[in-house]
């Protein structure tokens, strides 16, 4: 077993690869050679990668694509996707350009307000520590003056203080749970910093703070997008039949848990490619979402549908922080390229177009899913990576893609008929 390494943090990037490799590889050279080859050969811009997180030793990337068509409260756009996984692009154009011709989608952010708490343990009597807060409050808020002025002149900052009880949960517990208005930011960082200053304040003989932090679950944060149509218009054939049958598809998205993280895991291929193309934290929207997807205390759809008579509805609504300033949104030069391509949004329409991110994925997987079935489209944009796994030169792959051109893919039909070539 190797030894345990002290001091890597200190080491050149090129020390931590020649350690990595002379301790975990059997081919050196080659290990090596994969890591380099995705260097960057603009050394500034790899020195910006380099320096957004630790002991940086290589880039991992994903592909960019774009999704053309989408129509959003009458606008067009373009949305950017960064996703590794066939068929999410596809889909979301099909289903863009799908809903152009029939009104569009239509967003509106519900609300905005962002959550942090300051987590304190006190031993004493209830009233006593009222009476504490009240008199600290107007104070608590001073503090953190200097951390919320430009913020407040945006015409954003603290909202409120408020003290919980949580001793029914666990003894001793109390929380400070503040809400704040972080305008263009996601505010995770400014949440932060005002907390610690609350807290700070906060603190006495009695008082034990446990910790400051944001709160990735945000359900006073929320975006609705919707799209919705005649039922005819839905579907070439059968449309009444396959428009009960993707309402079905729905409800037992809401009664069945297991698919339902299958349903909400589809609505994500479209929230984080459109998360992650824009420099936001996928894994606080992630988290945030499917909390919100179990609010109730069972599992349920991020998305909701309503045939009624002739007419379809199909709606999502979910908590969405995001920024369209901070974090990595103007340091990576594609995040900021993606927020120029949509034309740069406020958060506020950033949330709107994550959503619908969101929503024409889930239609995508649900018509699929109720008409041919998954694999058929899948499996057609993944027939490529299947091809290239085998190690197929230029020709093969072009006769295995016609040969595939009118017939089912799945893996071992590609590997039979790559073997039939070779033969
Ligand atoms: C895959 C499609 C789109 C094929 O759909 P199709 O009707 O066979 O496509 P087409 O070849 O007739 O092209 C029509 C349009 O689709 C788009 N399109 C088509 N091909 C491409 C391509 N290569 N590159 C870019 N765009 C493409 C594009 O907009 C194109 O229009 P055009 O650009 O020609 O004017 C369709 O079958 C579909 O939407 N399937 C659903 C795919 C899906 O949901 N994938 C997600 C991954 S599966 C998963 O992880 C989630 C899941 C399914 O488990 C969730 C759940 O269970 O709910
Ligand atoms: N639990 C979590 O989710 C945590 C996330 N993070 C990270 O924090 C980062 C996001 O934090 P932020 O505070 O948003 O970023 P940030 O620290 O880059 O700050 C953004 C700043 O931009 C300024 N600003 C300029 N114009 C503005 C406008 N129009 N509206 C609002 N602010 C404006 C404000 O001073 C604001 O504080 C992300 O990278 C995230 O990954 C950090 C800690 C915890």
């Amino acid at each position: 077993m190797p030894k345990t390494v002290s001091g890597f943090s200190k080491f050149t990037k090129e020390e931590k690869i020649n350690w990595l490799v002379k301790t975990y590889f059997t081919n050196n050279e080659n290990a090596k050679q994969t890591l380099k080859k995705y260097w960057n050969s603009n050394q500034k811009l790899q020195e910006l990668h380099d320096d957004f997180i630790e002991n940086t030793i290589s880039n991992y990337y994903l592909p960019y694509g774009v999704a053309p068509n989408f129509v959003i409260n009458g606008k067009q756009y373009v949305i950017p996707m960064a996703v590794e996984e066939s068929s999410v692009v596809a889909a979301a154009s099909l289903v863009a350009k799908f809903w152009s011709t029939r009104g569009g989608f239509k967003a509106n952010v519900i609300s905005t307000t962002k959550i942090g708490q300051v987590h304190f343990m006190y031993d004493g009597d209830f009233k006593t520590l009222e009476n504490y807060f009240s008199g600290s409050k107007s104070n608590l808020l001073k503090v953190t003056e200097s951390i919320t002025k430009n913020m407040r002149k945006r015409g954003g900052g603290i909202l409120d203080i408020e003290l919980r009880d949580k001793t029914e949960d666990l003894d001793n517990y109390y929380q400070l749970h503040v809400t704040f208005e972080t305008k263009d930011s996601m505010g995770a960082n400014f949440i932060n910093s005002c907390l610690e200053a609350i807290a700070n304040e906060f603190k006495n003989n009695d008082i034990q703070i446990v910790m400051s932090i944001l709160s990735n679950y945000v359900p006073e944060c929320l975006v609705r997008a919707e799209v919705s149509c005649k039922v005819e218009e839905l579907f070439k054939e059968n449309a009444e039949l396959y428009a009960e049958k993707f309402d079905q598809a729905v409800k037992i998205a809401n009664v069945e848990p297991h698919r339902a993280v299958t349903h909400n895991k589809g609505i994500m291929n479209g929230i984080d490619a459109v998360v992650i193309a824009t420099g936001n934290d996928f894994r606080a929207v992630e988290a945030g979402c499917h909390a919100y997807a179990a609010r109730t205390g069972k599992y349920k759809s991020l998305t909701n549908c309503e045939v009624n008579g002739d007419d379809f509805r199909f709606w999502i609504e979910i908590p969405l922080a995001l920024g369209t300033v901070g974090g990595l949104t103007a340091l990576h030069p594609l995040a900021k390229l993606s927020l120029e391509l949509l034309q740069n949004p406020s958060a506020e329409e950033l949330m709107q177009i994550v959503a619908v991110a969101g929503l024409a994925q889930n239609f995508a997987a649900l018509r699929a899913l109720t008409t041919t079935g998954i694999q058929h489209g899948h499996m057609k944009m993944h027939l490529s990576n299947i091809i290239k796994q085998l190690g197929a030169n230029e020709e093969e792959q072009q006769y295995l893609l016609n040969y595939f051109s009118d017939k089912q893919v799945s893996h071992s039909a590609v590997v039979g008929a790559y073997n039939e070539l070779k033969k």
